[in-house]
């Protein structure tokens, strides 16, 4: 059986078991429950605290698990990326109120409030900047009304809680994050459980990223037709029974479906249809 961990709570949570959910594994219907075998797939689940699934994916009882790139980084485990997963995304920053710092040069003897102590003192450390580092659990932009701390280092996402605290970011990002699939470092490689279960979610990043597209035009269009639509390998052309006409088939990115769709009509091409894609293995 293949171990994996799966975030239980936070950001992380929802959209993880929604993705496994589509790769067609059994996936908890209780928030409560800690660990589910799906024993079609041979996959046994571990709902664990995102924080800690780098610690326990590095200990080597559990083969794989999907947490935030910045989660492992501030860990420090012996754990590695394997695949990025798409959802997650944010940004890692400095943020204090105007006009106290404009670069991290300015942070030398400052104290500086996060739950990501590992990913700050390693950054400062790198720049040979003395300041210092207080570990909260969350809702660190308080640490400065508060007076706790007069800089905060934190996720951002859409900005709206630094907004809402009166502060503003400084810097240069620290580090962009977003969900991602672990290892052990130095793990086999090779191991065929792991590479199927990568290749599911593969599939689930395509199918969520490309459409197929289907439209008819003129032979003598079809190689300005193909170069909007080169497909991931090539596309497939077929003839029509009407003489001079074909039908060509691709995926293309679902972001530029519909820009796609008009440059084809523009080029004469017809009955363009795009449809979904539910599954896939490249
Ligand atoms: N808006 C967001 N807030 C916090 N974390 C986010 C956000 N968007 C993405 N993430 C990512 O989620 C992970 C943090 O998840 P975690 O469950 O520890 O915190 P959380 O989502 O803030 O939940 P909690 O309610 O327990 O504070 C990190 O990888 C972080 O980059
Ligand atoms: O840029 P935004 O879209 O506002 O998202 C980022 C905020 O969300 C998270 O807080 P959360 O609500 O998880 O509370 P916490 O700080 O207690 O973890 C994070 O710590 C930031 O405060
Ligand atoms: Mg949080």
């Amino acid at each position: 059986m293949l171990r994996i961990a799966v975030p239980n709570k936070g950001s992380l949570s929802g959209p993880a078991s929604a993705m496994l959910h589509e790769a067609g594994y059994q996936q908890r219907k209780e928030s409560k429950e800690l660990v589910l075998v799906d024993p079609d797939n041979e996959v046994e689940f571990f709902y664990l605290r995102p924080r800690d699934i780098a610690i326990y994916v590095s200990s080597g009882k559990l083969d794989i698990g999907i947490t935030g790139r910045d989660l492992l980084v501030d860990s420090g485990a012996d754990a590695e990326e394997i695949l990025p997963l798409g959802f997650g995304r944010s940004t890692f920053r400095f943020a204090g109120r105007p006009g106290t710092a404009t670069s991290i040069e300015d942070l030398a003897d400052r104290t500086i409030a996060t739950s990501y102590e590992g990913i700050v003192a390693k950054h400062l450390e790198d720049r040979g900047i003395d300041a210092s580092v207080v570990h909260l659990d969350g809702a660190v932009e308080t640490a400065i009304e508060l007076g706790v701390a007069q800089v905060i280092a934190d996720v951002v996402e859409t900005g709206t809680s630094l907004r809402n605290a009166g502060l503003e970011v400084f810097g240069e990002p620290i580090m962009k994050s977003e969900a991602v699939v672990i290892r052990r470092t130095g793990a086999d490689g090779d191991d065929p459980k792991v590479q199927q279960f990568l290749r599911r979610l593969q599939g689930v990043l395509v199918a969520r990223t490309y459409v197929m597209m289907d439209y008819d035009c003129r032979a003598e269009h079809l190689e300005k037709a193909v170069a909007l639509t080169p497909g991931l390998e090539s596309p497939t052309v077929s003839p029509l029974h009407n003489e001079g006409w074909v039908a060509v088939r691709a995926m293309v990115p679902a972001k530029d479906a519909q820009r796609i769709m008009d440059d084809l009509y523009a080029l004469g091409a017809r009955a363009i249809l795009t449809t979904a894609i539910h599954a896939c293995r490249l």
